[in-house]
């Protein structure tokens, strides 16, 4: 577990994050979102023992990080932004030094790299310089070091910037997986990636708090939240009687994509309605859907009123 209460951070005069208080639990995946320079790196280098707070008070697994760093730093495996390592190192060279630094046993740390080299898939790169390794590789290399001693926690800056999709997906799945027994905190700028693995996502804009919510309840703060959308050739008097229907709050047709969306009166499920409509109208439709809500929309409207910075709950 992870408690943050009160951070604050100071640069000089510039307030990079501003009493920020959460609570990241046990078996669960909490994304860090918010724009560029929000804090979220910040956050993380505080929580990690590599910059000290200005204020407020962080506790890794029941342990004041300013009583006691190194057992903090111990139960922590840490994904900086950038994954910077030893680029004159071998990949597999590099991961034994990590091993041994990390305090495995030795007649372990083989295991260790070499569970740690297929989880994350560098077979093929095992006996490359880091430095020669593509932006993908180099991140995968970071993400091993990051889990090589199995830590109880594991805190990762965009861990899958730069991936490829295929392996997107596989990081994905190794957070997931892992996720059963630790804390994991991640920032990510990919919000459907909040929806693949996180369990709940704050959001912070300009140093400070301005959500904390389940992937779910953000998507049922969007406009989108249960408007049902479809493809197909619509004329302006089908789209005229659609909106006409009580039902119907608003109606927005894409015609690049032809794709209609319509919006509820609130709370209302028009599913049905629709279907209903479109099929008395004969009206030949594809990808016919109830959306969930878009967390893009929602992280607009959210991180845009700079001014208006209160906690959403
Ligand atoms: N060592 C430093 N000295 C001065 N300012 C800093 C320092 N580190 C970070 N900052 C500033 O603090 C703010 C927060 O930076 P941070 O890297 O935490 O943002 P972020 O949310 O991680 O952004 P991004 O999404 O772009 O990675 C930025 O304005 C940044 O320029």
């Amino acid at each position: 577990m992870i408690e943050c209460l009160h951070l604050s951070k100071k640069f000089g005069q510039f307030t990079a994050v501003d009493d920020l208080s959460f609570t990241a639990q046990k078996g669960q995946v909490l994304g860090f979102l918010g724009p560029n320079g929000a804090g979220k790196s910040t956050t993380m280098k505080m929580i990690t023992g590599f910059l000290e707070p200005t204020s407020g008070q962080i506790k890794v697994c029941g342990t004041d990080i300013a009583e006691d760093p190194i057992r903090v730093k111990q139960k922590i495996g840490y994904l900086p932004e950038g994954a910077p390592s030893y680029g004159e190192m071998e990949v597999g060279q590099f991961l034994y030094f990590v091993a041994a630094m990390r305090g495995i046993e030795k007649d372990l740390i083989r295991a260790a790299v070499e569970s740690v080299i297929s989880r994350v898939n560098l077979e093929k790169v095992y006996y490359q310089k880091i430095e020669t390794l593509s932006k993908g590789f180099k991140r995968r290399v970071g993400l091993a070091q990051a889990i090589i001693h199995d830590p109880e926690v594991l805190i990762m800056d965009e861990p899958t910037d730069g991936l490829d999709p295929n392996q997107k997906h596989q990081v994905r799945s190794l957070i997931t997986d892992m996720s059963k027994d630790k804390t994991i905190i991640l920032s990510t700028h990919i919000l459907e990636e909040v929806h693949a693995v996180c369990d709940r996502a704050i959001i912070i804009a300009g140093g400070q708090l301005v959500a904390d919510n389940t992937p779910a309840e953000m998507e049922g703060m969007s406009r989108y939240h249960h408007a049902v959308s479809f493809v197909s050739d619509l004329d302006t008097e089908l789209l005229n009687k659609i909106k006409g229907m009580d039902c119907v709050l608003d109606v927005t047709y894409d015609s690049r994509l032809k794709e209609t969306t319509v919006f509820p009166t609130q709370g209302l499920f028009i599913f049905d309605e629709i279907s209903e409509f479109l099929r008395k109208q004969s009206i030949q439709v594809k990808s016919l859907k109830m959306e969930a809500g878009r967390l893009d929309e929602v992280f607009r409207n959210i991180t845009q009123g700079q001014n208006e910075r209160e906690v959403v709950k």
